[in-house]
C-alpha cells in the first residue's frame, strides 16, 4: 500500500481528530456568543449523525430522529431539574437519561417497523407520522413531574445548563467551556459509532443495506440488526436532545415540528450520506451560513440558504461535501477494480473443492434430507404449488423442470421461506421448518442461490466471502481462513480486492456460488444457476453440482435441458403446480405426455 492509500484509509480517523483538536483550541479564543451558537451546530451535527447511522449505513430513511431528540431532551431535563438541583452535575443525569430513553423509544418503533416487514416507503412514512403525532400531542400535554413542569404549548423552562461540579452550589459552564464539553461528548459518540460501524456488526449492517434478502439467505437475523442499529441511532438522537435542552435551557413542542424533522436529512445530504462525519460538516455549514447571513442562531435567511444549498447539491455534489472529497481522492489512487478486467473465465480447482466439501461435512455434519409433504401454496385463483410431496436426498443432483409457469420457482421459494404455504409441511433432516423464518432455515442447513447473482456490490470479493463464512462460524479468524480457501477454489485470488459490482456477470455467479459454499449447507437449492453462463462455464458448473451432490443434497431448478442432462441425476417434472412425472432425463424425454406439455399439446394430457 502506498502512503497515499494508507492515508486515504485512515482519513476517516485523522480528519475528525484534527477537527476535534481545532474545535477545542478555538473554543476558548473565539467570541463567547459565537462559541455559544457554534455549540448548537455541533449538537445538530450529532443529531444528523444519528440519522446517518440508520439511513446512510442501515438504508432506512427515518424521519423520527427529531422525535427521539425531543423525547431525549424532555426526559433528560425532567430528571435533571429534579436531581441536579440537589446533586449538581446535571450532565450525569441528562445525558444517560436522554440517551437511554431515545434508544428505548427507537427500539420500540423499530420493532413495529421491521417485524411487520414494512416496505421502505411505508417505514419512512410511519416514522414521520410518529414525529407528527408527538408534535400534536405535546402541544396540549401538561404535567408536573416533581419540580419539572411540562406546559404543553408553553414548553418546559428552567432546564439546568451544563453543570459539572457536585452539590447545589455548582456553577453552570460558560459558553467556551460549554462548547468544549459538547465537542468532547460528540467526539466520543462519533468515535464509538465509527468503531461500531467499522466492526463486524457494521459490516453486517452494510450488507443489509446492499441486499437485505441475500443477507438473510446467509443466515443473519436481519431484523435484529436493523432494530439494534435503529436503537443506537435513537440513543444518539436522545443524547443530542439532552445536550440541546441544557444548551437552550428551554424546550417546546416545536422540536417535533415538520421543519425540524426535515432539517436532519438535509444536514446528512449536504455533508455526505453514509460518511458519519458529513452531518457535522453539513450542520456547521448550514448553521454557519445562517449565522453569518442572518445574524443569529437560526437567522431569517435559513430557508433561502437551505433551498440554494439543496439545489447546488442536487446539481453538483450528489455525494455531499465529505462524500465528494472522498470520491475525488479515491479517483487519484490506483483502481482496485482493475484486476477484474484481467481475470479470465473462472475455472474451479477440483481438489480444492473436494477439500472444502470434506471439511464442511466434518464441521456441519452429514447431508440432510429435504422433505415436503402435501405442500400447498396459492395466490388468489392460481395454485403454483399444489399438494407437492417430494423427498430430496444426497448422492445425485435433483432437477426440477417444467414449462413456464409450472410452479418451479414458487416451490423453491416456499422451501426457502419467502412464501408461506397454506397447507402441508416441510422438514430438513427431520426438523420441521414449515413456519421458520429464512435465516433459521439457513441455520438448519439450507443454502440458496437465486437465479440472478446476489453479491454485495460495494464489498470486495474477499469481503463477500468473509461475510458468508462469518454468518456460519461467528469467528473473524476462522471466517477469514475459510474465505481464503473458497477464493482459491474459485481461482479468484487475483480479484480478491475487486468490488463485487466490478465483476462480470459470470464471475458474480461464481462468487455467489462460493458464498453458498461458505455456509457449508447440508441442502443446496439452486435456481437456474446456468442462466447467463457461457458453455464453458456451464460445463464447470455441471461438474461442480455433481461433486457437490456427493456431499450434500442438491436441488436445481433449470430450464436448460442440456445442462440437466449433464447432471445425470434425478428429474422431477412439475406441471400446473403439481408433480407430473419423475425419473431420469432420458426416460422423461421419451415420455409422450412430457413432450405434450413442453410442446403445448395439452389436449392429450
Ligand atoms: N407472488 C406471486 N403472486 C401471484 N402469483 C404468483 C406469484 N408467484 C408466482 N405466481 C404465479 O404462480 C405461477 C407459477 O409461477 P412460477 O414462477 O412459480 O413458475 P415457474 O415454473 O418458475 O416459471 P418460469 O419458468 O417462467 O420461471 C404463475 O402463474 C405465476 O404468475
Amino acid at each position: 500500500m502506498t502512503v497515499s492509500q494508507k492515508l486515504y484509509h485512515r482519513a476517516g480517523l485523522i480528519f475528525p481528530l484534527l477537527a476535534v483538536v481545532l474545535a477545542l483550541l478555538l473554543a476558548k479564543v473565539i467570541d463567547p456568543y459565537l462559541a455559544y451558537v457554534a455549540t448548537s451546530w455541533v449538537i445538530f451535527g450529532l443529531l444528523g449523525m444519528s440519522l446517518d447511522v440508520v439511513w446512510g449505513r442501515g438504508g432506512f430513511l427515518s424521519l423520527a430522529q427529531t422525535a427521539f431528540y425531543g423525547l431525549g431532551g424532555y426526559v433528560g431535563s425532567i430528571v435533571a431539574i429534579n436531581l441536579s438541583a440537589v446533586t449538581g452535575h446535571s450532565l450525569l443525569w441528562t445525558l444517560p437519561a436522554g440517551t437511554l430513553f431515545g434508544a428505548a423509544v427507537a427500539a420500540a418503533l423499530a420493532w413495529v417497523i421491521f417485524y411487520a416487514r414494512m416496505g421502505p416507503l411505508q417505514s419512512t412514512i410511519l416514522s414521520y407520522t410518529f414525529t407528527l403525532l408527538l408534535w400534536s400531542v405535546s402541544q396540549s400535554f401538561k404535567i408536573e413531574i416533581g419540580s419539572a413542569v411540562i406546559g404543553g404549548d408553553n414548553g418546559m423552562s428552567n432546564i439546568p445548563g451544563y453543570i459539572l461540579g457536585f452539590g447545589p452550589e455548582a456553577e453552570t459552564l460558560g459558553p467556551g467551556d460549554g462548547l468544549i464539553l459538547v465537542v468532547i461528548v460528540s467526539a466520543v459518540a462519533f468515535f464509538a459509532t465509527r468503531g461500531l460501524m467499522g466492526s463486524t456488526f457494521g459490516k453486517i449492517v452494510d450488507s443489509i443495506r446492499l441486499d437485505i434478502q441475500k443477507t438473510e439467505l446467509l443466515g443473519y437475523d436481519v431484523r435484529k440488526y436493523q432494530l439494534l442499529t435503529f436503537a443506537w441511532s435513537g440513543g444518539l438522537a436522545g443524547l443530542a436532545g439532552a445536550l440541546f435542552a441544557g444548551w437552550a435551557n428551554y424546550l417546546n413542542p416545536s422540536i417535533f415540528s415538520v421543519q425540524e424533522a426535515l432539517l436532519v436529512p438535509i444536514y446528512v445530504l449536504v455533508g455526505g450520506l453514509g460518511t458519519l462525519a458529513g452531518p457535522f460538516v453539513g450542520a456547521l455549514l448550514i448553521g454557519g451560513l445562517s449565522f453569518w447571513l442572518g445574524g443569529g442562531a437560526v437567522g431569517g435567511q435559513t430557508t433561502l440558504i437551505l433551498g440554494a444549498m439543496l439545489i447546488l447539491l442536487v446539481l453538483f455534489l450528489k455525494n455531499g461535501i465529505v462524500g465528494t472529497m472522498a470520491k475525488l481522492w479515491a479517483a487519484r489512487l490506483p483502481d482496485p477494480d482493475a484486476a477484474a478486467r484481467a481475470a479470465g473465465p473462472v475455472a474451479i480447482v477440483p481438489q480444492e473443492l473436494e477439500t472444502i466439501l470434506v471439511e464442511a461435512e466434518r464441521q456441519a455434519g452429514r447431508a440432510k434430507v429435504l422433505k415436503t409433504e402435501h405442500l400447498y401454496k396459492k395466490f388468489g385463483g392460481v395454485v403454483p404449488v399444489n399438494d407437492v410431496s417430494l423427498e430430496f436426498r444426497p448422492g445425485k443432483p435433483f432437477s426440477l423442470i417444467g414449462p413456464n409457469g409450472a410452479g418451479k420457482s414458487s416451490f423453491l421459494k416456499t422451501c426457502v421461506g419467502v412464501y408461506r404455504p397454506e397447507k402441508g409441511s416441510l422438514a430438513i433432516g427431520g426438523l420441521d421448518i414449515t413456519r421458520a423464518p429464512v435465516f433459521q432455515r439457513v441455520h438448519a442447513g439450507m443454502g440458496v442461490k437465486n437465479q440472478k447473482p446476489q453479491v454485495f456490490g460495494d464489498l470486495s470479493v474477499r469481503e463477500n466471502l468473509w461475510i458468508a463464512c462469518y454468518a456460519r462460524v461467528g469467528d473473524r479468524r476462522k471466517a477469514s481462513a475459510i474465505a481464503e480457501k473458497v477464493l482459491t477454489m474459485l481461482g479468484l485470488e487475483g480479484q480478491a480486492d475487486v468490488r463485487g459490482s466490478a465483476l462480470s456477470h459470470g464471475q458474480q455467479q461464481w462468487l455467489d456460488i462460493g458464498m453458498v459454499l461458505c455456509l457449508a449447507p447440508r441442502v443446496v437449492l439452486l435456481d437456474e444457476p446456468a442462466a447467463g453462463m457461457t458453455n464453458e462455464e456451464t460445463r464447470e458448473l455441471s461438474q461442480l453440482v455433481r461433486t457437490l451432490a456427493k456431499f450434500t443434497t442438491v436441488i436445481v431448478v433449470e430450464h436448460d435441458m442440456e445442462f440437466v442432462r449433464t447432471l445425470d441425476g434425478h428429474v422431477t417434472l412439475l406441471h400446473q403446480g403439481a408433480v407430473f412425472a419423475e425419473g431420469d432425463i432420458e426416460t422423461l424425454r421419451a415420455d409422450e405426455r412430457v413432450l405434450d406439455i413442453y410442446l403445448g399439446r395439452r389436449q392429450h394430457v
